[in-house]
């Protein structure tokens, strides 16, 4: 039998298109105990998070942490929940809206999470259906990390795995000193020292912590964190604040880089500084671990040591900044496709 072409109208011939699927970590779909546990399951399943033997770490996970750490977790997140979710996943939604209206109707952008819902599987298999062939993959990630950005793009494999008709598909390169970034972060930051009700001695750059194992290992999480700090320092250029790079949410036995944000604190506090503000510049999005780890308890741990004055700084989050920085990075790598 001859083989037939698909006819023009046929729901699988493509129109060309090209999409933007923005990526970020996830979040539980509720702040609930149940909804926690299998978010965290997930998440801390993946091979590129915790890197020990699964004969070894999935008793650990399902006997010990998935029977505490979700109560704890999900008591957390009500702290920061919002009308419309979790911040990470309305804050993302946003970006990808935003977006869309800066690059328009000729780009298709669309936003998933690697863990829990919208799955990155499903957004792609949607983009494709609307017609996608070019894909640009973007982790929201400034630092490159295997836990994070790595994961992504292993996601997006697995699911291409599956195609007979693949669409191409790019990856937006980790932006850690990308002058772009680094000019959106001085101006947003600031901004928001500007409108503060003080003048802080101190700004701590904060960012989220890793086993210090994968620095050995030859991650480059740990150098692109510091450069963002430092490029961060000269284009704030503001002499008389001084800068205090530390890493937060330790989680697990292992060591973990250092210094660590929640002890920097408490020091700093107990050497006599008085009035500090923090930013997260390694987040795209403002998230739990921002809202609750460093606006609450960084607060707490901060005032209880002697400090006076504590600020937590927005992220770039869906700001005029942090937008334009993005799009043009993703024009960047849009070029030759649109
Ligand atoms: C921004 C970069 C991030 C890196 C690097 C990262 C590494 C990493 N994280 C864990 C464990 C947890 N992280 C959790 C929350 C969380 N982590 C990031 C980002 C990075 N993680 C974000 C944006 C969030 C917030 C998610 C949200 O819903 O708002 C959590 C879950 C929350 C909790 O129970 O405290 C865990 C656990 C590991 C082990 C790791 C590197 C190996
Ligand atoms: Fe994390
Ligand atoms: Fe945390």
């Amino acid at each position: 039998m001859q083989a037939q072409h698909l006819p023009p109208d046929h729901p699988l011939v493509r129109s060309g298109g090209t999409g933007v699927l923005l990526v970020n970590l996830g979040t539980p779909d509720a702040p609930e105990t149940a909804s926690v546990r299998r978010y965290l399951r997930e998440f801390l399943s993946d091979r590129r998070v915790i890197e020990i033997p699964q004969l070894v770490w999935q008793p650990i996970l399902r006997g010990i942490i998935l029977n505490t750490r979700p109560k704890k977790s999900a008591h957390a997140y009500r702290q920061v929940w919002t009308e419309q979710g979790s911040p990470l996943a309305a804050i993302t939604a946003r970006q990808a809206e935003k977006l869309q209206a800066m690059l328009g109707a000729g780009v298709r952008v669309d936003w998933a999470m690697r863990y829990g819902e919208p799955a990155i599987a499903e957004r792609l298999s949607a983009m494709q259906e609307a017609g996608c062939e070019r894909i640009l993959l973007a982790p929201l990630y400034p630092q490159y990390c295997a836990a994070t950005s790595a994961t992504v793009v292993d996601a997006a494999g697995d699911w291409l795995r599956a195609q007979r008709w693949q669409p191409a598909l790019r990856t937006l390169p980790p932006y850690h000193d990308d002058p772009a970034y680094i000019e959106a972060l001085a101006s947003d930051i600031g901004r928001q020292l500007g409108a503060l009700d003080f003048v802080p001695e101190v700004l701590m750059l904060s960012f989220h912590g890793m086993p210090k194992r994968t620095l050995d290992l030859g991650d480059p999480y740990h150098c692109h964190c510091r450069k963002t700090a430092r490029l961060l320092e000269d284009a704030l250029a503001r002499p008389g604040l001084r800068i205090v790079t530390t890493f937060q949410s330790r989680f697990g036995p292992a060591q973990w880089l250092e210094p660590a944000t929640d002890a920097t604190l408490a020091e700093e506090a107990a050497n006599g500084t008085r009035r500090l503000a923090i930013a997260a510049p390694g987040f795209a999005a403002d998230c739990l671990e921002t809202l609750e780890e460093l606006a609450i308890r960084g607060r707490e741990q901060f005032i209880e040591a002697g400090g006076e004055h504590f600020a937590t700084l927005d992220c770039l989050n869906a700001g005029d900044a942090g937008m334009t920085m993005l799009e043009a990075i993703v024009r960047r790598e849009l070029s030759g496709w649109i």
